[in-house]
């Protein structure tokens, strides 16, 4: 196993995940997810040696990761961090060559080599355009994939993204996403990604570990979203206090449609209701009254209309 925490609790003068005992191999993707304030971040610099443990360990490749320097600690670890300081007065491809220096002293210069590779992860990024922009000049979303485009170029086996998507706007976020899954399928890389956004787990990522009340749970996406209902129930983002969601019959999308619709405008029971989508229209029942409806508009008179 590439990393390996073994009882290890995380925080600072009080704990804040406690006994994490999970890993993670080559080759795979987890998304690291929990509300603000958890400890996502501080576990991620526990990782990398930044925030000691309270106790328990962190082995990488079967070694205590804080017998690794920190130039050692950067051949096997790239790291983004949401907030990361923008270096004056250099351009894009400076920034993005800089994840080649973890690999020689600071006077050298790139090779063809290195400078070719700069040139492809630069495109693959679709940043070709801003090659020589200075940093400063970057909007966050370029400046966010710029420092992916960086620990890309550390070619470490393991890369660690805190927030990556943070300030990408929906098109730039499946760029991202998408290609940190082609790295660890194509690359073998091991990615760890937080975000508070647990649904980015499904479609992108194999591994969950999640982090809820101190403790971290973990495994793989789809057993732990089946394990932890409140996460898929879609009552976490209700509108309005006091909805009873009605009985729907409809295919999946229609039903979700509809489900949307009714909890924002209606904040009363609707469990009498009864809802089934024939092809282009929809039978609405409560007790012995039936309304075909051809539009949400028409489903909403008929509610209140029986209220
Ligand atoms: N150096 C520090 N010393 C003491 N407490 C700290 C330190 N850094 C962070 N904290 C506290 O630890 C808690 C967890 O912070 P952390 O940044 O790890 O959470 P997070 O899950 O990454 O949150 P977010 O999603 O908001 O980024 C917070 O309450 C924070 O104020």
């Amino acid at each position: 196993m590439f990393l390996e925490l073994q009882q290890s609790t995380v925080g600072y003068k009080t704990p804040l995940i406690e006994e994490i005992s999970t890993g993670l191999d080559l080759g795979e993707i987890c998304l690291l997810v929990g509300n603000n304030g958890v400890g996502k971040t501080t576990l991620i610099k526990s990782i990398l040696n930044q925030t000691p443990l309270l106790s328990g360990s962190i082995l990488l490749e079967e070694k205590s990761n804080i017998s690794f320097s920190n130039r050692e600690l950067a051949k096997k670890i790239a790291v983004v961090f949401s907030k990361s300081r923008v270096p004056a007065n250099f351009t894009l491809a400076d920034l993005i060559g800089f994840g080649k220096y973890i690999h020689y002293p600071y006077y050298f210069n790139l090779s063809k080599e290195d400078q070719n590779e700069v040139e492809e992860i630069i495109e693959r990024l679709n940043l070709t355009q801003y090659t020589n922009f200075p940093l400063q000049k970057l909007s966050d979303g370029n400046l966010q994939k710029a420092f992916i485009g960086r620990a890309l170029a550390q070619n470490s086996p393991m890369i660690i993204l805190d927030e990556p998507t943070t300030h990408l706007d929906e098109e730039n976020k499946i760029i991202i996403l998408k290609l940190l899954r082609h790295l660890a399928r194509t690359k073998n890389k091991l990615i760890l990604f937080s975000s508070h956004d647990w649904r980015l787990a499904k479609e992108f990522a194999d591994k969950m570990w999640l982090v809820n009340s101190g403790r971290m749970d973990s495994g793989i996406t789809e057993e732990l979203l089946l394990k932890h209902h409140e996460l898929l129930n879609p009552q976490l983002f209700h509108m309005s206090s006091g909805f009873i969601a009605p009985h729907i019959s409809a295919p999946t999308l229609e039903k979700e449609m509809l489900f949307s619709y009714l909890q924002k405008n209606f904040a009363k029971d609707l469990s009498k209701f009864q809802f089934e989508y024939l092809e282009s229209f929809w039978t609405v029942t409560v007790g012995n009254q039936q309304q075909i409806c051809t539009s949400f508009a028409e489903i909403a008179l008929f509610i209140n209309k029986q209220s």
